[in-house]
Parts: C-alpha cells; structure tokens; sequence
C-alpha cells in the first residue's frame, strides 16, 4: 500500500517515543500517530464488515444492560409482595436478555477477529513487500536480525496484542458507555457519584501511559538488539570457534539480555503500580455511589429497586473498565510494534519513490554500460572508499573481464552495474538509464550471478520459473540443457524437488538458467567462475549465458580474460589499465601482463 500522508518514518514519534531512524543502524520506527493512521488505514478497508460488526456489539451490550433494572424489579417486586407471577416473568425476561446478548455478541465476536484477521493479514503483506523495496545497503546496515524481528516478533506482538485487545476493548467501551446512559436513566445522582471514580482512573492511567510508551519502545528495541547479538553469534559460528571468541559473543548476549530483562522488570513495576490506582478508582466510586444512593432513597423516595439496580450497574463497570485500562498495557505493546512495522512501511515507499523520482522513463535504450566518475565507500565511517574515480564504457553486447587483487574493488563495481547499490558519485548508466532503475520491457535490465545461490524449497522447475513466470517447461528445460544442468539426475525432473545438499556447480547452473530465461540485456558474473577453471562445464555455460549481451564477468581464471573483448585491471578502487587483452599483454610492464604471468604460473 502507499505510504503517502503517513509522515516520515523517522520523524520523532508523538509522546517522546521515537526511535528515530539510525540507531545502531536500525531501520526506522514511525511516530505513534503514523502507525495509528495506518492501522486505520488497513480496518477502513473492510468498512461495512466493521460497521456490521459494531451494530451487533452494540445491540448486545445493550440486551445485556436490561438485567440490572430488571433485577431492580425483583427486588421492588418482593419489598411490595407482588404475586410470584410477576417475579417469575420478571426472571423469565432477565434470561432472555441475557441469550440475545450472548448471541449477539458471540456474533459480533466472530465478525470483530474475522476483520482484524483480515487488517492483519493486509499489514503483514504491507511489511513484506516494503521490506523487499528497502534498498540492500539499508538492510544490511539493519542487519537481517532487525528486517527479520519486525517481519517476524513485531508482527507477532501486534497480532496477538490486537486479535485479543480490540475485541475486548470494543466491548468494554460499548458497555461503558451504555452503563452510564442506564445510570443516569435511573437517576442522574447515581451516575454523577460514579464518575468520582474518573479523575483516579484518568490520572492513573496517564502516568502509566507516560512511564510505559517510552518503555516499550526501548523493549523491543533491546529485543531487537538481542537478537541481532544472537543472529551474529549463530551465524559466524565457524568464524568464532575458530578464533576463540565464543565468550566475547557469549557476553555479548548475556548483556543485550540483562539490558532486555531490566527493562521486561521495569515494566512490570509500572503495570503493577496502574493496576493499584484502577482498585482504588473502584473503590471510591462504589463507595460513593451506595453512600448517594443510600440519601436518595431515605431523602428523595428513589426506590430500593432502582438504588439496588444502579449498584449494579455500577459493579458491571468494573471489568470492561478494568479490562479496558488494563489492556493499555497490551496496546502499547502493539503501537511500538506497529510503529516499527510503520517505519518498515514508510521507508519502503520512500526508497521506491526516491528510486524512481527522477528517473524519467527506466526502459533502456540498449545494453551499453557507462560508468563516469564514480566513487563508493561502505558506510561513513570507512577510511578507504571502495571505488574512487572509475570511468568505464561497455558497448552493447561486449564481454569485459574484471581484474584484480583482493579487495580492489571489483565486487563493489559489479554491485553498482546490477544496480544494487548507488554510486556516491558520478554514475553509472545501462543504455542512458541509471544502473539502479535501469529496466528493459520492464524488467530489470541487469542480473548479477553470485558465488552464493539463493535456493527456494521446492522443485526444480520453481527454482528457475521464478525468471520467467510465464515459461513453458520445454523453455525451463531448455534453458536448463544450456548450462548443463543435468535434468535427467533429478527424480521427477523440472517437478522433482531440489536435494537438501545441491552442489556448487548446480547451484549456480541454476542461476545461470534463471539469467538466460529472464534474458537481461546486461549480465554481471561475480565469482560465478570462481570455479570455472577447474569446471568446464561451468565455464561453457557462463560463455553462453554472456554471448549475444553485454558482459561484466569478475574474472578468476586465465580462461574468462582470453573470451573478454576488454579488461580492466582494478587496483585500491581505481582504474589501472584498460583495453583489449592481446593490446594488454603486450605491454610487458604492465599490471595487467603481471597478473597474466602470475596467474599462468599459478595454473602450472
Ligand atoms: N560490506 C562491506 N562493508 C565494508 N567494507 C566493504 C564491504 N564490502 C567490501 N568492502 C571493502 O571494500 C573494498 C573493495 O572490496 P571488494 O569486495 O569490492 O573487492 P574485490 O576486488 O571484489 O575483492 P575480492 O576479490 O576479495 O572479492 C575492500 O577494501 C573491502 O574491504
């Protein structure tokens, strides 16, 4: 959905709970009325089903409220010694009321959790897809424990919170509202004298509003953290056994923990702390309502009846009141989740509309490459940027071969033609269009092949449909022949379901028929033929997967540079050398012959 008119994601929430964007560089939080505005958003949406719902709610709590007066009667009845039939009747109506009202809102009950079922369902796909247009550097900044919490724990807090709370907040202020209508129908004095119990109830309620809005927030940001700790720990286990750092990782934990369970504690303290000054409020306002009463009725000639009956109505207050301000508890839970999953929203939108902003129309004019000044640095706080002042062009449909030492900068410069990242400076252009809008036929006009796969669960045919949606199997199964994919070693071919352990070499046989189904004008093979030296299968598919478009291939074997028409030799994020191979080679002092040699004795 859009996010228009929500706000910013990382404007200060109301109240003092923002969690503004940045935070040890997690996403951002919403502001409070931002994620109010959004879950109205999302119930809007089934209006009349809610509109039904409130009808049936309201004509319950209604039917239900007919049972105190009632009551009032029977006691009236008994003090005149009116006949027993009278009592009867009066028992028979105060059944029925009580089974309309049940089934009315055991009715309304259904249709209230079938909404908010549904708004939940709508939020969580809202999350979801916003989570996927979030450009990759913002996420991984995040860190995934923090894309993973809000998608997962958040969603979870703000279903369970509002599946159970609303129903029951709803009902509460139905009754609420209908019991002092009844009260002051009986006699107003009655219903003044209970609203004693309000100014407590207020006052408590926003001191427990004030202390725990802010707490909550800093709870799931501490969860959030926590995880994070632990994801990292899991992870990185290799890395960490390795070098011995299990205790740091250990304290680690035990600390986000610790930070998490004090603030769990304080919390409590808070609630508990509310829960006494709702006791009190009812307290006050029972007593007041039998002291007024008990005047009435000596003073004014208000029947014993009715003072029995406003007792009653009054007693009938305290759970929804109860529940009512007992689930502030449950609610702001379930704003500090929303307003996380908010500001997953908004900045979803906002990444999608800062993407296209400008672009003017995306479709490529062809699959020539240009890459015009561009620097790059990981975070602010790197010391060397990644890429300083490339300049690079690749006509439509030629093959360049990316070289260099460790870390000079070609993953980087292929992230930037697939257009996952954006450059800080200069550009970098597909036929005109920049990289990370750069589309033909409305697909992105450039695919990059890692060394590490992304499998789904499920069948071959999946795996590589999921290019081409509208592919025919005997296209999937030619695309797969091309690379060499061995179809025929799977049991139930393109419908037989991938083993648990695919091989290097099949993963990425897949990602290669993935590119040849979705047919980019620009493909970029980045550690793709990592193996391909060693693997001449592999290596004859990456030859047919770059042939008849444009190339970028990060090149690891002496192989890939002699099919390249161009290379270029990458040193510390600049621009070395570049030019046709043979031209290259030619040149003995050169880094590119240097390499060359090296790499020639490295395969001896
Ligand atoms: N995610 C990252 N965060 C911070 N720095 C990074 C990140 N990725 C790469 N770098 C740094 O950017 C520079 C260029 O890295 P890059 O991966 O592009 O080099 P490379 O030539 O592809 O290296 P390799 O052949 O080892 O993959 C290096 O100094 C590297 O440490």
């Amino acid at each position: 959905m859009g996010a228009k008119n929500l706000g910013r994601a990382d404007e200060p929430a109301g109240g003092g709970s923002a969690v503004g964007a940045g935070v040890s560089g997690l996403l951002p939080t919403s502001s409070a009325a931002a994620a109010a505005k959004l879950g109205l958003r999302l119930l809007w949406r089934q209006r009349w089903l809610l509109l039904a719902t409130v009808t049936l709610l309201l004509l319950g709590t209604a039917a239900m409220l007919l049972v105190p007066p009632l009551l009032g009667a029977v006691v009236d009845a008994v003090i005149a010694g009116e006949p027993f039939t009278r009592v009867l009747w009066l028992g028979v109506a105060i059944a029925g009321a009580g089974v309309t009202a049940a089934a009315l809102e055991g009715i309304g009950g259904v249709l209230l959790v079938r909404c908010l079922q549904h708004a939940l369902a709508a939020l969580r796909e809202d999350v979801f897809d916003a989570a996927l247009n979030l450009p990759l550097r913002r996420v991984e900044a995040a860190g995934d424990a923090d894309v993973i919490s809000r998608v997962t724990n958040d969603v979870e807090a703000v279903t369970e919170a509002i599946a159970g709370v609303i129903p029951l907040c709803a009902r509460a202020v139905f009754t609420i509202v209908l019991t002092l209508v009844g009260m002051a129908a009986l006699d107003p004095w009655l219903a003044l004298a209970a609203l004693v119990a309000v100014p407590i109830q207020i006052a408590s309620t926003r001191a427990f509003m004030r202390r725990s809005r802010p707490l909550y927030a800093r709870l799931r940001r501490e969860e959030a953290e926590r995880g994070r700790a632990f994801v990292e720990a899991v992870a990185g286990a290799e890395t960490v056994r390795a070098y011995g750092t299990a205790e740091e990782h250990l304290t680690a934990i035990a600390r986000a923990s610790d930070t998490a369970v004090r603030t769990h504690r304080e919390t409590g303290k808070a609630r508990n702390i509310f829960i006494g000054g709702l006791n009190g409020a009812e307290f006050v306002g029972l007593a007041a309502v039998l002291a007024v009463g008990f005047v009435r009725a000596t003073a004014a000639g208000l029947s014993v009846g009715a003072v029995t009956a406003g007792a009653l109505y009054f007693h009938r207050l305290f759970n929804p009141i109860g529940d009512l301000l007992g689930s502030m508890d449950d609610l702001q839970r379930a704003l500090a989740g929303l307003q996380r999953l908010t500001g997953v929203v908004i900045a979803g939108a906002e990444a999608r509309a800062d993407t296209f902003a400008g672009a003017g129309s995306s479709e490529i004019a062809d699959g020539a490459v240009e890459v015009l000044g561009v620097s790059f640095r990981y975070g602010a706080q790197t010391r060397r940027a990644a890429l300083q002042g490339v300049d690079l062009s690749i006509p439509a449909g030629a093959t360049v071969a990316l070289i260099g030492t460790s870390g000079s900068g070609k993953s980087t410069l292929a992230r930037l033609i697939a257009g996952f990242d954006e450059p800080a400076a200069g550009g970098v252009r597909i036929g005109g269009v920049p990289a990370h809008v750069a589309r033909s036929g409305g697909r992105p006009a450039a695919l990059l092949v890692a060394q590490e796969t992304h499998l789904f669960a499920g069948t071959v045919g999946d795996n590589v449909r999921i290019a081409a949606p509208g592919a025919s199997d005997r296209e999937l199964a030619a695309a797969l022949a091309e690379v060499g994919f061995d179809l025929a070693a799977v049991p139930g071919g393109l419908d037989g379901t991938l083993p648990p352990a695919v091989s290097h070499r099949e993963a990425q046989q897949l990602a290669l028929a993935r590119v040849l189904l979705a047919d980019p004008p620009v493909v970029v093979l980045d550690e793709a033929g990592s193996q391909a030296g060693s693997d001449a299968a592999l290596a004859t598919a990456m030859r047919r997967v770059s042939a008849g478009r444009t190339a970028v291939v990060i090149a690891h074997h002496l192989d890939q540079v002699r099919g390249a028409d161009r290379v270029v030799v990458l040193e510390q994020g600049c621009v070395i050398e570049q030019g046709e191979p043979g031209e290259l080679l030619e040149r003995p002092d050169g880094a590119f012959a240097r390499l060359w040699r090296m790499a020639q004795w490295a395969e001896e």
